[in-house]
């Protein structure tokens, strides 16, 4: 069964900048962003982008993230993914997982979209057995037709976004990871992609996606997680919580 647990997560960037330009408060309030601070037995800064993070994703849920610009959203995709080492706490994950961001991770642009979708699937961390079996049914998820023999710097941001999109859910991933990139894509392709995704999170899985678009987030998640510079403001139902976040960006605080 698929599931993501963290456990107390905070994540800090440290900045390397030039000395002269060193910050007076612990935190500066901003609109965006996380939280900048000193960086502990340095004169260095550190940039928090999740603090003190715990949350348990079970089987089945579809979690959307949302929050200001800077709130944390692709950090926590980040880390779930395994590509950021948390600073503290705890990250476990049981399940295979494919990340939708970092489009071009694993694809070449000289190679063609066949070539690419075996490569991106190996990257993945699929057998090019696996993938070579399925690429037929890949290639024609992407609606890509000829294209397909062009090579990948041929492609539009929403070319790629296609092609990645197919290889991802058709190896079917216990756990998928969606960044908002994928807006890239046109109302052809989010139709389809909604029919593939529903079918995939059917099947079984976690899905977590982080967006900016309300229809987006409604229309592919049950949940929504409000982020706020680097910590959980509210967890519940998806409407109720892109309601909540409406209603508090409105009111202009
Ligand atoms: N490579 C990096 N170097 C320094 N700081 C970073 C880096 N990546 C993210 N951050 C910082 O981490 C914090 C969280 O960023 P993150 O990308 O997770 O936000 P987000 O919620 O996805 O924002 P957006 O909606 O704008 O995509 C921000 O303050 C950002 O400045």
């Amino acid at each position: 069964m698929a599931r993501i647990s963290l456990s107390d997560v905070t994540v800090d960037i440290p900045i390397y900048e030039p000395a002269g330009r060193s910050l007076k408060n612990n935190i500066l309030s901003t609109a965006t962003g996380g939280q900048i601070r000193p960086r502990a037995g340095t004169t260095g800064t550190v940039i928090r982008a999740i603090e003190n993070l715990t949350l348990d994703v079970e089987h089945g849920s579809r979690v959307g993230l949302i929050g200001h610009n800077g709130a944390g959203k692709s950090t926590i995709l980040r880390v779930m993914a395994g590509i950021y080492e948390p600073t503290g706490g705890t990250v476990s994950i049981a399940g295979e997982v494919a990340s939708l961001f970092d489009i071009g991770f694993g694809m070449d642009p000289e190679a063609t979209g066949w070539e690419n979708i075996v490569l991106r699937g190996m990257y993945l961390g699929f057998s090019r057995r696996d993938i070579e079996a399925r690429s037929e049914e890949i290639g024609k998820a992407t609606g890509l037709g000829e294209f397909l023999d062009m090579p990948l710097r041929t492609y539009s941001a929403g070319m790629s976004t296609r092609l990645a999109f197919a290889v991802s859910t058709s190896l079917k991933p216990e756990v998928l990871l969606i960044d908002e990139g994928i807006g890239a894509g046109d109302a052809a392709f989010l139709a389809q992609a909604q029919e593939r995704l529903q079918a995939f999170i059917g099947e079984a899985g976690v899905l977590v996606m982080a967006s900016h678009s309300n229809d987006l987030l409604r229309a592919w998640c049950t949940e929504g997680l409000w982020m706020e510079h680097g910590k959980m403001r509210m967890r519940g139902p998806i409407d109720a919580v892109i309601g909540a976040y409406t209603d508090f960006v409105n009111s202009g605080r």
